[in-house]
């Protein structure tokens, strides 16, 4: 059955608009978990701009299912999750400026600092995950990596329109399959909502969708929890309840 990971970042960015303490984003995971997120994914930014160190050590044992930690390739990143230990660490890349994930990691350009990376977090009994653009080349070099997940980014399938949006449907359709012969496990996400959603929930082998930003948005109008029920119910539709 495909998972949804349910992505608290943005709960964290209404927060830290005013630095109240409201809306909690620990709240926020717990009660996704009861509506059904098979996990729960949290962005640790360099710049603290949403989720705070002090969110993932509190989440961290409250957890039923298991915590996805989103984190850039630097030492303090790597040393945060190793002394967390959450069940998963998705590398993704980071620039300051950027407003949200603008691509994948590159993987083939940063090769051995990833392999390092991987490395380490592997032996700290993490399971690491490479968020890579549906990119063949990124697919061998996450398996050459050493990486047993990739997160395909999803961003330019859900910007585009049209005969655009196609193109970047089958991209995402042929990585998704050259990920799986080579053995790895193939998720996905970013900028994913209702109206795009079923397309990638559909492609044979998905095996999880890390969704946030559009949860949060829908919640507003239809509440948190029938936001993530409905999310995971159009998933397993569209995945004709295939296992992943
Ligand atoms: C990696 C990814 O696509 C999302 O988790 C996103 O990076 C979350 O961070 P922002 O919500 O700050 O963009
Ligand atoms: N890795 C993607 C993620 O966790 C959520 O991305 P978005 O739905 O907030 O764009």
């Amino acid at each position: 059955m495909i998972d949804l990971g349910v992505n608290i970042d943005h709960v964290a960015t209404l927060r830290q608009a005013r630095g109240t303490a409201y809306p909690d984003p620990i709240r926020a995971a717990l009660l996704a978990e009861q509506a059904g997120a098979d996990l729960i994914t949290l962005h640790l930014r360099e710049d603290r701009r949403h989720i705070q160190d002090r969110d993932v050590e509190a989440l961290r044992p409250l957890l039923k299912t298991r915590m996805n930690l989103e984190a850039a390739v630097t030492e303090e990143m790597l040393a945060f999750a190793l002394r967390i230990r959450p069940q998963d660490v998705c590398l993704v890349p980071e620039k300051r400026q950027e407003l949200t994930t603008e691509g994948g990691l590159d993987v083939m350009g940063g090769f051995d600092r990833v392999r390092d990376a991987v490395s380490r977090l592997s032996e700290g009994g993490i399971r690491v995950s490479l968020f890579i653009d549906p990119d063949p080349v990124q697919l061998d070099a996450a398996r050459k990596a050493g990486a047993p997940v990739v997160e395909i980014h999803t961003g330019a399938y859900a910007e585009a329109e049209g005969e655009e949006a196609q193109r970047e449907l089958g991209r995402i359709r042929r990585a998704v399959a050259h990920g799986l012969t080579l053995g790895l496990r193939v998720n996905a996400g970013h900028g994913l909502h209702f109206g795009n959603v079923a397309a990638i929930a559909a492609i044979p082998g998905m095996a999880e969708l890390n969704i946030g930003h559009a949860l949060v948005a829908d919640a507003m109008f239809m509440g948190w929890e029938a936001a993530i029920r409905e999310m995971k119910r159009v998933m397993v539709a569209a995945a004709g309840g295939r296992p992943a």
